[in-house]
């Protein structure tokens, strides 16, 4: 069988090492031609002796020399501003995005318009640019195969149906660290609780994103686009055992659930191998054990981010990237312990009231609204 020649954008992270596992489990599959890391130059470097790419670029040119320094034999670049020629290098067949926010965005589109598979877990892509990408994706004979857990288990929930028998989707959330938290308890959150997700280990931003459930709200976003459906047919409940990773029901009344131990590599391998499947050496469920799978209703009161992005794709054109960089801004801010906890929906509330953009959607005003978004919400948070 001929080998799947990768690009891991984002190699540094948590799907791109978790790829990377794959990778390890798989020589005969998969090649790797090229890696990118925006400041973790040491870890890159040791990524790039292991498996040899043609390419690596660390987007965060302070690094250049030290990450140049340190491999041979590999075509050292920098600067993020070529992340989308090595999302669209000739001699690659598969593009896993795995870089995290905006910064995604370009790299996505231009590996669309390239014709390639694109492995998609940067969901902030499709948040942002759902409606540029879905239109580049009609016109060019590229696959996008979404690697987020919840889009994965609707995909393998959709084989062998038709698109007109979906009544809706069924798209599970954990209810993050806070979901048994009053709205009280709520003000007082820190960064250290706020990172302690109840089921999955993940990078710091996604893991903020779960716990105010923005991440839910993105979700919502990014399953419209990828299968097409309003807002109203995607519904979100609160599963705070991460098993059932999403479920579809059909005009008949029945529904489907794909599941499994929260485990990425599960739809990391999917995307990979979609449409077949490939095995994977990783813990199974134990199905002797028994284990109470339950579901509660969300509270919107208390995640307002779950209502303020299912409203922005309502609302349309700009509205989902304005909700997008605010979310970014107020999420690094308070990371940094520059921010209190409650702030982060208020400042996506108030950029999403104060910046508005009514012209045609492309990629050069999308750029323009994101700099302007976060410049907003850096302000208010002076
Ligand atoms: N982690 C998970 O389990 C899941 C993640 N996702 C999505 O996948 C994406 C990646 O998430 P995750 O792996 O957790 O994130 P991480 O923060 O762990 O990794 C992000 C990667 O992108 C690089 N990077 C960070 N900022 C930039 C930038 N400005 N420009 C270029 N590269 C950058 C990082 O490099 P460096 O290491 O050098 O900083 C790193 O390689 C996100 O969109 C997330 O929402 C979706 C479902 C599950
Ligand atoms: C693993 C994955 O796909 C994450 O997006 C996960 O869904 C986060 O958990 P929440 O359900 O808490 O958002
Ligand atoms: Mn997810």
């Amino acid at each position: 069988m001929k080998k799947q020649k990768l690009a891991i954008l984002g190699s540094t992270g948590s799907i791109g090492t978790q790829t990377l596992e794959i990778a390890r489990q798989h020589p005969d599959k998969f090649e790797i031609v090229a890696l990118t890391a925006h400041s973790n130059w040491e870890l890159l470097a040791e990524q790039v002796h292991e498996f040899n790419p043609a390419y690596v670029l660390i987007s965060n040119e302070e690094y250049y020399t030290n990450l140049k320094q340190a491999v041979s034999g590999t075509k050292v670049m920098s600067g993020a501003e070529h992340l989308p020629a090595i999302a669209s290098l000739p001699e690659v067949d598969t593009v896993l995005n795995s870089l995290v926010g905006f910064a995604g965005f370009e790299s996505t589109l231009e590996a669309i318009r390239s014709g390639k598979k694109v492995a998609l877990a940067n969901k902030e892509s499709l948040v942002v640019g759902g409606e540029l990408i879905m239109a580049e994706l009609v016109k060019s004979e590229a696959q996008l195969i979404p690697v987020d857990s919840e889009h994965s288990a609707m995909l393998q929930c959709l084989v062998g149906e038709s698109m007109d028998d979906i009544e809706k989707i069924i798209i599970t959330a954990s209810g993050g660290p806070f979901r048994e938290f009053s709205k009280e308890q709520m003000q007082q959150v820190t960064v250290e609780q706020a990172l302690d997700h109840p089921n999955w280990n993940m990078g710091a931003k996604i893991t903020i994103d779960s716990s105010t459930m923005m991440n839910k709200g993105l979700e919502i976003i990014e399953a419209h686009w990828l299968f097409d459906l309003p807002v109203e047919k995607i519904q979100p409940v609160i599963h705070p055992q991460s098993i059932i990773h999403s479920m579809i029901t059909f005009i008949d009344g029945s529904s489907k659930a794909q599941l499994g131990l929260p485990d990425m590599k599960v739809p990391i391998i999917y995307a990979l191998s979609y449409p077949d499947r490939f095995p994977l050496d990783t813990p199974r469920m134990n199905w002797n054990e028994a284990q109470n799978l339950t579901f509660e209703p969300v509270d919107f009161d208390k995640f307002p981010c779950v209502r303020l992005a299912m409203d922005s794709i309502s609302k349309g054109g700009y509205a989902p990237a304005v909700l997008n960089a605010a979310n970014e801004v107020a999420v690094e801010r308070f990371l940094n312990k520059e921010i209190g906890y409650i702030h982060i929906p208020e400042i996506v509330k108030e950029s999403l009231a104060n910046i508005v953009l009514n012209d045609s959607l492309n990629t050069e005003t999308l750029k323009e609204i994101d700099k302007e978004t976060r410049s907003y919400a850096h302000t208010i948070i002076k």
